[in-house]
């Protein structure tokens, strides 16, 4: 819908209840204390939920209303007795849920919130002096800021529609992780040119189709997870469809956001992320950048959407590559140990069977144990080492094989290698 008609549109009763019903439900009381960041972040939710609902208001009409319908429960507060408020039509419709969601304010809140007492405004009043705030607590830690955006609302994904371009690995990967969280998989859509790879998405309850142009028109986020060399084409297919309604998230290695955003209409909010396998069972690594438009907000809706899959971090784009060969092929790169060490046993007389699975049982664990302990993998390693014991001749014969060296060059080549593909998408990128 165009703006020049939403303008036009009254709010109807059902609207009004339906959103004043959202915020209460995200618990408003929590955002009252200054930050415009936060509370922008509080309507895009409303925004989105009202959408789903088939309601199409922009954020800063929402914002707008909510500045009239503050207004009119002060005026009521201030002269009971006075005639009902003009600009809310039918306000004694929602006078009680106004007093449910004003009168919980959240104990942190401060005099400076109070200030919104002096909210009388007509219809040309500025949208943005209608600011709600957010507590200083949750300010400077990321995490934190997520966990009470989850807390605030835990459906908050859950009318999102999730789309992705390309079926493949990394696609099945993100999609087992966003199930494990609370979107149903008949809000996700996935295209591939063949029905090859989309079979196994059927089998999770979720719609397939052949056309990347409708999971653009069928989605909020859309998760393009084609091989490298096809971003450019794939973009170019989907671009005329892309609205500010959408989030369009890259998980292609290397390409940049600057590609996204010279290919994507100006001012789409664009997100460069390199996920890695174990998404596929909540425990993948993920970093993302965001691009020129993307807000905090954004970047938090995507973790939220995605904290299941594992590990989810924000860092700038130059880490994006590192990250890669760290985690995103460092994944492939553990594989290989697993192997060499399952091969080891197979060569000393172990059965081939009992050998990997004891050796991916190890890999498990000693994973287990760094991260959870939090400790220093040498700290770990000098634990398992008796002096003069099994594991110090083991490790004696691994540096001697160069494994630390190798593994470092490992990471270091497919670092340069994501830069490569960055710097010239196609170069000798094979299917
Ligand atoms: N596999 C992994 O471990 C990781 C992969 N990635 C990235 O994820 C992306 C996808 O990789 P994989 O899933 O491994 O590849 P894949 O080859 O398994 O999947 C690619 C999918 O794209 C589909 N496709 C091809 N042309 C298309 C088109 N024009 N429109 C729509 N779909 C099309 C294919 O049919 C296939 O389903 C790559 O850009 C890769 O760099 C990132 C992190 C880890
Ligand atoms: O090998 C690749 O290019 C992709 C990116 C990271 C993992 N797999």
């Amino acid at each position: 819908m165009d703006e020049a008609c939403m303008k036009k549109q009254n709010w109807d009763v059902k609207e009004t209840e339906l959103f004043l019903e959202i915020l209460k439900d995200l618990d408003m009381k929590k955002c009252l204390d200054g930050r415009k960041v936060r509370n922008n972040t509080l309507f895009k939710v409303a925004h989105r939920r009202m959408t789903a609902a088939g309601y199409h208001r922009s954020v800063d009409q929402l914002k707008f209303r909510w500045k009239l319908l503050k207004s009119a429960y002060y005026k009521c507060k201030r002269s009971p007795n006075a005639p009902a408020p003009t600009k809310i039509q039918g306000w004694w419709r929602y006078e009680k849920t106004m007093v449910a969601i004003m009168e919980s304010r959240h104990p942190l809140v401060g005099p400076e919130v109070n200030s919104d007492r002096n909210d009388e405004v007509t219809e040309d009043s500025d949208v943005e002096a209608s600011m709600l705030h957010w507590p200083q607590s949750c300010r400077d830690n990321n995490t934190q800021n997520l966990d009470l955006i989850i807390k605030m609302d835990p459906e908050m994904n859950s009318h999102l529609k999730i789309g992705f371009i390309g079926a493949g690995n990394m696609a099945y990967g993100i999609t087992k992780g966003i199930l494990a969280g609370n979107i149903l998989p008949e809000n996700i859509l996935v295209s591939a040119p063949s029905v090859r790879n989309l079979g196994r998405f059927q089998e999770l309850g979720i719609s397939i189709t052949h056309s990347n142009v409708e999971v653009v028109g069928g989605s909020d986020v859309v998760f393009v997870a084609v091989k490298p060399h096809l971003i450019p084409l794939v973009l170019n297919e989907i671009s005329p469809h892309v609205t500010d309604r959408h989030i369009v998230v890259s998980v292609a290695a290397g390409v940049t956001l600057a590609t996204l955003e010279e290919i994507l209409p100006e001012n789409t909010v664009t997100i460069r992320m390199m996920p890695n396998l174990p998404c596929m069972v909540q425990e993948g690594a993920l970093l993302f950048a965001r691009g020129t438009n993307a807000k905090e907000e954004d970047g938090a809706l995507l973790r939220s959407l995605l904290h299941h899959c594992g590990l989810v971090e924000e860092g700038p784009e130059t880490w994006l590559d590192i990250h890669t060969g760290l985690s995103g092929s460092g994944v492939a790169f553990v594989y290989l140990f697993a192997e060499a060490l399952a091969e080891g046993a197979v060569k000393m007389g172990m059965p081939s069977s009992l050998a990997h699975s004891i050796a991916s049982q190890t890999v498990l664990g000693a994973g287990r144990l760094l991260r959870d302990t939090g400790k220093h993998p040498a700290q770990l390693r000098s634990e398992v080492c008796t002096p003069g014991g099994t594991t110090i001749y083991g490790l004696h014969a691994l540096e001697q094989g160069g494994v630390r060296a190798s593994t470092m060059s490992a990471v270091e080549a497919a670092t340069e290698r994501a830069r490569d593909l960055g710097r010239k998408p196609a170069a000798g990128y094979r299917k």
